[in-house]
């Protein structure tokens, strides 16, 4: 990437709380680098567009030396049109008494043309990260609609859940999170998630052997895995600025690299690695080198771990079946 010439960020639902929290650190230099410059589309639906208009003067207000302009459009085609990194934080949350069919309805209204869109006018270097829930599936949606697009090129989040993760073990441990290595997020961004701590390491040691197998298996899985449910009771609202901060993280080690010697957690289309079938947007170990993802290989995973990683993967086979049925894909 060169200097001079912007980098297109397009950010949906933008008016949001996360598009509230990300935004300024992505013109700030947080997202791609603080020698990176960046020019933002905003996306949002008509009643919103105003309010993205309020944040945008806001953004204008903070004079960032890295942001050389803001669109702002409820037309998905102009929104993608030459972007390299599409965030797709906007997503129809789920209502009081929506059934689940209506849910993956709604969400295949909104994914599936951003998925067109991006196949027909983003640049040719695009990546894409689906933030909006369920983020696996809205992502499997958006990536269907974009046959010319490498497939590997649509991630979704589980990087949330694996800063959860490093954090509630290094509370546990009473470490710094930087002694923590090696930490995966397997499976869904779902209740059903596998934090592994089997492979993961503390100090260069695996974490499970310096943890008691029940604080382990009855409080660090339930807590990492419930951690959004959490939020929203505590806060009535769900997360919003650790959401921005990991979407930040997986873009930001995707184009600059993961640090050597530790992996990162990211749900991208599998090829068939540990058993997940091909093409499900599942959360594997990876790394990233020259800007791709490369799943980490040869694992050893225990029957606990083989157990936990099929509930989730099995999880989201339902969901892609679900979705081929409402002829979403
Ligand atoms: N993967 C993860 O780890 C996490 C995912 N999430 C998910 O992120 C999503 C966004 O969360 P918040 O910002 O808190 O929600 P929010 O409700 O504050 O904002 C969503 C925004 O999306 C907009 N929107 C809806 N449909 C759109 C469309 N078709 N095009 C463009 N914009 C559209 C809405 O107008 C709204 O401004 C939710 O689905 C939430 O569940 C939240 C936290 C973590
Ligand atoms: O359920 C939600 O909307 C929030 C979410 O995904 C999380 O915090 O992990």
């Amino acid at each position: 990437m060169s200097q001079g010439r912007p980098v297109k960020v397009t950010v949906t639902g933008a008016a949001g709380q996360i598009g509230y929290a990300l935004l300024f650190r992505i013109a700030s230099g947080h997202l791609l680098g603080p020698d990176v410059p960046v020019r933002l589309s905003l996306l949002e639906i008509p009643q919103a567009v105003k309010a993205a208009e309020g944040t945008a003067m806001e953004l204008d207000d903070c004079a960032f030396p890295l942001l050389q302009g803001i669109d702002i459009t409820d037309d998905v085609n102009q929104a993608f049109d030459g972007t390299s990194v599409g965030l797709l934080v906007g997503a129809r949350p789920r209502t009081k008494g929506m059934e689940r069919g209506d849910l993956l309805q709604a969400n295949g209204g909104i994914f599936g043309p951003q998925g067109k869109a991006i196949n027909d006018h983003a640049a040719d270097d695009v990546r894409v990260l689906v933030v909006g829930n369920p983020a696996n599936t809205n992502a499997l949606i958006a990536q269907s609609h974009a046959p010319d697009v490498p497939a590997e090129r649509f991630t979704a989040m589980t990087r949330l859940d694996h800063n959860r993760a490093l954090s509630q073990l290094a509370a546990k441990l009473d470490v710094p999170v930087t002694a923590i290595t090696r930490m995966t997020i397997w499976g869904n961004h779902s209740a059903t998630q596998y934090p592994d701590l089997y492979n993961a390491e503390v100090n260069g040691k695996i974490a499970a052997e310096q943890v008691d197998e029940p604080w382990l298996r009855d409080t660090f899985i339930p807590t990492v895995a419930k951690r959004g449910a959490a939020i929203i009771e505590a806060r009535g609202a769900s997360s919003a600025a650790s959401a921005a901060n990991a979407a930040l993280n997986h873009v930001h080690d995707w184009f600059n690299g993961t640090p050597e010697g530790d992996w990162t957690s990211v749900a991208l289309p599998s090829d068939g690695s540990y058993g997940v079938p091909e093409g499900l947007i599942s959360s594997f170990p990876a790394i990233s080198r020259h800007g791709k993802w490369e799943i980490v290989q040869g694992l050893p995973l225990n029957a606990f771990s083989r157990d936990r990683i099929n509930a989730s993967v099995r999880e989201l086979t339902e969901e892609r079946d679900a979705v081929t049925q409402l002829g979403l894909i």
